[in-house]
């Protein structure tokens, strides 16, 4: 047998900076190659071996800091699941050793935690307390628990009714009020609706700031977000541990390389004629058409989006001091026709209605765009350009303001528009009404995108300048 297996706890108080230690670790499980090989190897026991050894993850060193955010990420059976579940408790490494510092929550195997014959209610109770919670703690925290998982009437039902998603909420839920000092998270799990997830992107972002995350997803741009270092599993062995962005872009040039390896694709080349330079000099800016438009529209390649009304009744969280209060947002076409689709590099009115409450001079409104992760991708608001003259009202006044853009280029996915309207000034102000993802937009084709959002293109060109 090989050297003692351990996981186990190591005392809260410690003073030990490092909160997850795994050392020389590694799982293996036996792999027999028919049933009856299984058989005989339970009848014949130790006089012969009738099962091949397979490692699901060996040699994995691992040290992670009160604080750090690590990403772990690797293609289906790299043994992501494996290595976090070691680390959670739930799996015993065949060797090696891992010590974790404090009291660990995790967010694995859907419902994994959860009796699917219990009610959500009952399910939660339970998990809290296996995760140390007291009787008294969890009726404290049960309101914000189950205003979090927002399954309404369904957590008096067994689990075993609820939908996927509906066991994502609740498991989410759970693990983030039982004051965790680590979080073990797959992403994999954490993507229910796009609400949901704003809402966990900002429950993550804010326990950054107290505790120690290790975060699994296949998608790049999530780990790149969230976390500093990232380790790359490959069929079970490390291959890389190091800053996230470095790791993340060597992991997505391999898969790229692989792709494009097994699938015989020639590298994809976009040839376009050049307008006339006179044509593109008088045009104005805001007027110019992404040059693409035309051979794209053929194509039906056009990034079409998607616009969900703004409903007061399902945003996101919202704060402020409501002296003054947003009323409706809407995207609408320069012509003022209400837009429900639209497609990347148009030009829209985001217009933004505020009631005062009270009479407030001095009033801003903005917005922030964000992406499914809750990254802020560009936004703005009205101070500068009403430096001289700030907007004011008298209480039951209305104001509208309006913020002309050109939507970017955005990759398909989910994204959402927070609104604020504060008074003050740039730097000192009073937030008076902040709605968290008040209007939702979905991307639905990224054809033509590049990165976190594309910008119209005013000119590609290619010259062969000889000089051979
Ligand atoms: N109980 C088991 N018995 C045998 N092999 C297993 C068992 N559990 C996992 N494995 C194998 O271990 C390897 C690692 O699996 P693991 O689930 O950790 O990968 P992963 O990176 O989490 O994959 P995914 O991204 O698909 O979730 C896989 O080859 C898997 O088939």
């Amino acid at each position: 047998m090989s050297s003692e297996p351990a996981t186990h706890q190591m005392p809260e108080d410690g003073d030990d900076r490092v909160v997850i230690s795994v050392r020389g670790v590694g799982k293996s499980y036996r792999m027999y190659d028919s049933p009856a090989h299984r058989l005989w190897q339970g009848l014949l026991g130790k006089r012969k071996s009738f099962f091949r050894e397979f490692w699901a993850l060996r040699g994995i060193d691992l040290e992670v800091r009160r604080g750090e955010t690590v990403g772990i990420i690797g293609r289906n059976g790299s043994g992501k699941s494996t290595l976090l579940q070691m680390i959670a408790g739930t799996l015993t490494p065949t060797e090696g050793e891992i010590q974790v510092h404090g009291r660990v929550a995790a967010l694995l195997e859907l419902g994994s935690g959860f009796n699917p014959e219990f009610t959500g209610r009952e399910n939660v109770y339970l998990n809290a307390t296996i995760l140390g919670l007291s009787r008294q703690q969890i009726d404290a925290r049960i309101a914000d628990i189950l205003a979090f998982a927002d399954i309404g009437e369904f957590i008096d039902q067994p689990v075993r009714s609820y939908s996927s998603g509906m066991v994502v909420r609740l498991a989410f839920a759970v693990i983030a009020h039982v004051d965790a000092d680590v979080l073990i998270v797959d992403e994999a799990l954490a993507v229910g609706d796009a609400f949901f997830s704003q809402k966990c992107m900002r429950f993550l972002r804010d326990f950054q700031k107290r505790g120690t995350l290790l975060f699994v997803s296949h998608d790049a741009a999530a780990v790149t977000n969230l976390c500093a270092r990232a380790l790359w599993l490959e069929n079970g062995r490390p291959r890389m541990v190091a800053d996230a962005q470095d790791v993340v872009e060597r992991y997505m040039a391999e898969q790229h390389i692989a792709e494009r390896a097994q699938s015989g694709e020639q590298e994809f080349v976009v040839v376009a004629a050049k307008r006339s330079s006179k044509q593109e000099e008088s045009a104005h800016a805001a007027s110019l058409p992404d040059f693409r438009e035309d051979a794209l529209r053929e194509a039906h390649a056009l990034p079409r989006m998607q616009i969900f009304q703004f409903d007061p009744d399902s945003v996101g969280a919202q704060f402020g001091v409501q002296q003054a209060v947003i009323e409706g947002v809407e995207l609408r076409a320069t012509d003022g026709r209400m837009l429900h689709v639209l497609d990347g590099g148009e030009v829209v009115d985001l217009s933004i209605r505020v009631r005062l409450r009270n009479a407030l001079d001095q009033v801003i409104v903005g917005f922030y765009v964000k992406d499914r992760l809750g990254q802020r991708l560009f936004g703005d608001n009205t101070y500068l350009a009403y430096v001289k003259n700030p907007p004011k009202g008298r209480a039951g006044e209305v104001l509208k303001s309006r913020f002309r853009f050109r939507m970017p280029i955005l990759p398909a996915g989910s994204y959402m528009i927070d609104v604020a309207v504060a008074s003050g000034s740039q730097l000192e102000h009073t937030q008076q009404h902040w709605i968290h993802d008040a209007l939702e937009f979905r991307a639905l084709d990224d054809t033509i995108s590049f990165g976190l959002m594309g910008l119209p293109m005013l000119e590609i060109a290619v010259a062969n300048e000889g000089g051979v």
